[in-house]
């Protein structure tokens, strides 16, 4: 999988080498590229936004920089197996499904837009050409894409293949379907008894049934509480 980051501080991507996502680089699971917008910038100013049209407040990423980032990495011939996620406030929610889907991808270029956005009709051109995603982390905004396509790259590359140590865990953390699409239980290690707290007694009986219905119900009185809207039945 190769993943290309679009960005006017690509240093934030030197992060992406450290732990678990460096051993993927590594061992050539993923091939991570970030590249500096202003790359394809040509004045002395480096420019790369202006004023909004129609007036307002903030700046707008201009168009150009990004059409000849597209044409070096891309190139203009369309190919829907590269995915284009433009991380953005006004974005579809990104979750766990998205994530699976995207863990699938040859090729991923995220677009880290800052200042009130990127001009409208890069994404148009984009969506012309390749699988455009506009996709949210969360009802809050941020100053640009890159915090937000760091956090969306480590949900997609830990489910590639190889890339965790034990890929079983996976299947026990919250929103996979093997927990019903519910929260996780709370979980314990040792020792036993810690400052006047007590490890639930189910957990150390040895009874593997009785533990599995204890993390069932405790998964579905969590989620009841805290994420109602992720029950289907009620
Ligand atoms: C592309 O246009 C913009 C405009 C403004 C900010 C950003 C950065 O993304 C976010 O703020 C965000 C992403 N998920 N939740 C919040 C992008």
């Amino acid at each position: 999988m190769r993943l290309d980051y679009l960005t006017i501080f690509p240093e934030f991507f030197d992060v992406l080498g450290i732990s678990l996502l460096g051993k993927a680089v590594d061992n050539g699971i993923v091939d991570i590229h970030a590249h500096d917008l202003r790359t394809w910038t040509h004045d002395r100013h480096r420019t790369v936004d202006d004023t909004p049209c129609g007036g307002g407040a903030g700046m707008v990423m201009k168009p150009d920089p990004w059409g000849e980032a597209f044409d070096d990495l891309l190139g203009a011939d369309p190919d829907p197996s590269v995915h284009v996620v433009i991380p953005t406030p006004s974005g579809t929610p990104f979750r766990q499904d998205d994530a699976a889907q995207l863990s699938h991808a040859d090729r991923i270029v995220f677009c880290c837009g800052r200042y009130e956005g990127i001009d409208h009709r890069v994404i148009d051109y984009a969506s012309e050409h390749w699988s455009v995603h506009e996709l949210s982390l969360g009802d809050y905004v941020l100053n640009g894409g890159e915090v937000a396509a760091l956090a969306m790259t480590e949900a997609i590359v830990r489910l590639v293949p190889g890339v965790l140590g034990n890929p079983e865990s996976l299947s026990e953390e919250s929103y996979s379907q093997d927990q019903e699409g519910l929260l996780e239980y709370p979980v314990y290690t040792r020792p036993a008894s810690w400052r006047g707290w007590d490890v639930p007694e189910v957990l150390m009986s040895g009874h593997h049934g009785h533990i599995a219905q204890w993390r069932r119900e405790q998964s579905r009185e969590l989620t009841r509480r805290r994420r109602p809207d992720l029950l289907t039945d009620e």
